[in-house]
């Protein structure tokens, strides 16, 4: 009987435990990995960094970075044994749902399968950090009847991404602007995703259940799905001119408009900052201007129509410019998702590392609101 007990709908603003990863303040609308801001690592600092810095509590010096790269450059290549299970997926799946049977079975094949050693982990860790985007590359490559390509040494996590998805090396700016999108959605706290990521590896399981748990939570169209509903919202409206009554149409159905509103920010959320700043960026510097104008518009329009509701704090959440940006970037939409998956993986894996590192099984209550004192009649007279 937990029927004594205070309980909140969906957990909102319950305190689940300590971290030491990310910090995020809803109220001022701040967000900071390990002790800095997120618009300075942004700003500063390359996607392997944040990874070391979350996996480590401090950013690496040069050496480390350089080691860091080395171990996920070495690691990139998808085992043999699993990209043959991988092109024998069914056409029908999904990228999330390919991904997240794909990661899973990436636990059969790492080499240190069964040890639960703290290094083992941190082996692990780098791995499939490594192998997550050229996952998601492959299966684009193999939907389209094409062979996967090896991942090449030197280009980073967000070169190698956009390299193995259309064959060319990428130029600076987009492999800029993926980098900074795989910093800005590096960690978050305790979101969905995360949280089972926690819940999963608390019952001492192995990091790949956790990662295959987060990457099944973050599909979700609440969670990183959302992204992929933003740029389905905007071919829908198709031309800035129709964004108002689209909006206005969906909230007077009653429907959610995908990328506003967030758990714990009241305020806006940083990274839809830095977001709408590359998506205008890009925007200008592609010509292709239309996706941003649109998302412009159909923000404006929510704010006014949730405003007059009295829902001031609904505003755009990572998810919104996100979509435009990796639109102009050439990633197909059902990828976007996937995408966050490519950077989230180290936020994950550094939540995982640290509920090892500090265990207690995560077991929360119900409160019981079903019947009691019912007496079972046998089948044939039910
Ligand atoms: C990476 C991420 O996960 S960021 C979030 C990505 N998800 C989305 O963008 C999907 C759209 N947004 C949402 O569904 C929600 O805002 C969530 C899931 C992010 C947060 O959900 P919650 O904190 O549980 O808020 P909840 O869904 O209860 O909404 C509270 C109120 O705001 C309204 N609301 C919340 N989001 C939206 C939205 N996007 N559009 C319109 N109304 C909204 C709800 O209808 C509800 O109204 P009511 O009180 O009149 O019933
Ligand atoms: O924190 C959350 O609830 C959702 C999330 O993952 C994010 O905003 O990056």
């Amino acid at each position: 009987m937990a029927d004594d007990k205070e309980f909140t709908e969906g957990l909102e603003d319950v305190v689940a435990g300590k971290s030491a990863i990310c910090d995020v303040n809803g109220k001022d609308g701040k967000l900071i990995y390990s002790g800095y801001d997120i618009h300075d690592l942004a700003q500063h600092t390359t996607f392997e960094e944040v990874v070391y810095l979350l996996w480590n509590g401090r950013l690496p010096n040069r050496d480390e970075l350089t080691e860091l790269n080395a171990q996920l450059d070495a690691n990139r290549a998808i085992p043999a044994e699993a990209l043959e299970l991988i092109k024998r997926f069914p056409k029908t799946a999904t990228p999330m749902d390919a991904l997240r049977t794909a990661v899973s079975l990436l636990g059969f094949y790492d080499p240190d399968h069964g040890d639960e050693s703290i290094e083992a982990n941190r082996r692990k860790a780098i791995r499939v950090t490594a192998q997550i985007g050229t996952i998601v590359a492959a299966l684009d490559r193999l939907r389209k009847g094409e062979e996967p390509l090896e991942p090449k040494a030197g280009l980073g996590t967000a070169g190698n991404f956009l390299y193995l998805l259309s064959g060319v090396e990428p130029n600076a700016t987009a492999t800029k602007a993926l980098d900074v999108a795989l910093v800005l959605h590096a960690d978050h706290e305790l979101n969905a995703s995360t949280f089972a990521a926690r819940v999963t590896v608390a019952t001492l399981t192995d990091l790949y259940s956790g990662v295959t748990s987060a990457v099944g939570t973050l599909a979700g169209p609440l969670h990183g799905g959302a992204n992929i509903n933003v740029m389905h919202l905007l071919e829908k409206i198709g031309t800035p001119d129709k964004a108002e009554a689209v909006v206005s149409g969906m909230l007077a159905e009653g429907k959610k408009i995908p990328g506003i509103g967030h758990r714990v920010y009241r305020a806006l959320d940083p990274r839809a900052v830095s977001l709408r700043e590359m998506s205008k960026q890009l925007a200008e510097a592609t010509g292709e201007t239309k996706w941003f104008e649109m998302s412009e518009k159909v923000q404006e329009a929510a704010d006014a129509a949730l405003a007059a509701k009295g829902k001031t704090t609904l505003k755009a959440n990572v998810d919104f410019y996100s979509a435009s940006v990796y639109h102009v970037l050439g990633i197909p939409t059902d990828l976007f998702t996937p995408v966050f998956a490519v950077s989230r993986i180290a936020g994950w894996t550094a939540h995982i590392l640290e509920q090892y590192g500090n265990n207690r099984l995560i077991r929360p209550r119900a409160i019981y609101i079903g019947p009691r004192d019912l007496t079972v009649v046998p089948i044939d007279q039910r």
